[in-house]
């Protein structure tokens, strides 16, 4: 029996995915697996028993993970599986940048009680009239799941669209609509685009990237789209190119204190995968990749550990090792086996950069003795029986 606690609420058409082998429980220390979305996690102990967190959805700066890796706790996400209900809502981002449409509905509100609110309403609308978005030029900083769905109905959308992606895969480029203008240097984005929508992860090569530096080489302006971490810009130098002119209007799905109600900033409570069908996806995703890899031991969509699937055992043990990516590992791990007779029928072992994951089947059940051996090894952060 496997246990799992939630830290957000997580759609039921995921959780109704755990056979009878689970069961939910409110105490986090006795759990096998976390679900998640957004929680802040890198305050909270880590439960010894844990064996794994899956986030239902893209981000994973939430959660600590290169201490999960020291303690071999898998972390999971879940990509791709929210990335059109961002796509929609940065569409809908630059509609609002484009036109008072905000301003307007509260103007209509604000005055409901006026009898001739059609005639004072044609009088009115040349201060909610704004610009179209077709014919104007869209800079996608990150093409991954989101940067690509968002690139390619903003052409469907008339848009000229430029994209910069350093680490671009083969897959995201097969999927990218051959009209987007595959930029290599970020400075083109920012010299010549209209409007420029950020999709990268948070980390800490990507934290500020939207500073004054990079707002001083924008057209004058320009709308700035921010749907993927507040912390990807410096928002006070955001709000300086709004209050300079610069920067027409900033679109932010991350309210804090330093936007929230500020003059040219709409922002929205972040809502960008807060729909039926993300939630679902993900939640659908972020279960099977748990119970894969509770029940089997396999590793998929980890943003911590690599990926590594030996498929169900067949045979009647098999042991998942995680450790230190270093020299001699393997051979120390069969030696403990081969010591007591026991038959290695496969293996699989991938790294991903610190840190490796060592799977073993074997003709016999692994003996708590065999075990202790493979803890003692140096580099081995944890040992743990599957089947
Ligand atoms: N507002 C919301 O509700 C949501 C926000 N997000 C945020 O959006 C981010 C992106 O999500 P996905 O597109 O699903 O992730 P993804 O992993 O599919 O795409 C990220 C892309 O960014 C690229 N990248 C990394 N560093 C870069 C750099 N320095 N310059 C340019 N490109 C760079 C990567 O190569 C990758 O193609 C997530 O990390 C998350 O923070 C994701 C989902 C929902
Ligand atoms: O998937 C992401 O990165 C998101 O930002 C969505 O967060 P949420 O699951 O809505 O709390």
């Amino acid at each position: 029996m496997f246990k799992y606690h939630c830290l957000n609420p997580i759609a039921d058409i995921g959780l109704n995915k755990f056979t009878g082998n689970y069961e939910k429980t409110e105490n986090v220390n006795e759990a096998d697996g976390v679900l998640v979305r957004s929680a802040a996690m890198h305050d909270m102990e880590l439960p010894e028993k844990l064996l794994a967190v899956a986030r239902a959805g893209a981000g994973v700066n939430n959660i600590p993970l290169d201490k999960c890796a020291e303690k071999g706790i898998v972390v999971f996400n879940t990509p791709g599986a929210n990335a059109n209900g961002v796509k929609e809502l940065v569409i809908a981002g630059m509609l609002l940048a484009s036109r008072d449409i905000v301003g307007g509905i509260n103007w209509v509100a604000a005055n409901k009680d006026d009898k001739n609110i059609a005639k004072t309403a044609e009088k009115e609308k040349k201060n909610f009239a704004g610009t179209e978005i077709q014919d104007k030029k869209l800079g996608l900083i990150g093409l991954g799941a989101i940067g690509i769905k968002v690139a390619n109905v903003a052409r469907h959308l008339g848009m000229e669209v430029y994209g910069y992606d350093p680490y671009l895969s083969v897959d995201a480029a097969w999927n990218l609509s051959r009209d987007v203008k595959h930029v290599l240097n970020v400075d083109e984005i920012y010299e010549n685009c209209d409007f420029i929508s950020i999709h990268v992860p948070l980390v800490e090569t990507t934290r500020g990237m939207l500073n004054k530096d990079a707002i001083a080489k924008m057209k004058e302006g320009v709308v700035l789209l921010n749907f993927a971490r507040d912390l990807l810009a410096n928002e006070e130098d955001v709000i300086e190119g709004i209050k300079s002119g610069k920067v027409r209007k900033y679109v932010t799905d991350f309210p804090n204190t330093i936007t929230a109600g500020q003059e040219g900033c709409i922002v929205v409570p972040h809502l960008g995968a807060s729909t039926e069908e993300s939630e679902d996806n993900c939640a659908k995703m972020a279960v099977k990749e748990m119970m894969d890899y509770l029940e089997n031991g396999n590793i998929i969509n980890s943003v911590n550990y690599p990926d590594c699937d030996m498929g169900v055992c067949t045979q009647a043990g098999r042991v998942a090792i995680f450790h230190k990516n270093k020299a001699n590992m393997i051979t120390r791990f069969t030696a403990c086996f081969g010591d007591e007779g026991i038959n290695i029928t496969d293996m699989m072992n991938k790294s991903k950069g610190e840190v490796a994951y060592t799977m073993i089947d074997l003709e016999n059940a692994a003996t708590e003795e065999m075990v202790n051996k493979l803890k003692v090894i140096e580099g081995v952060f944890r040992v743990r029986v599957v089947k």
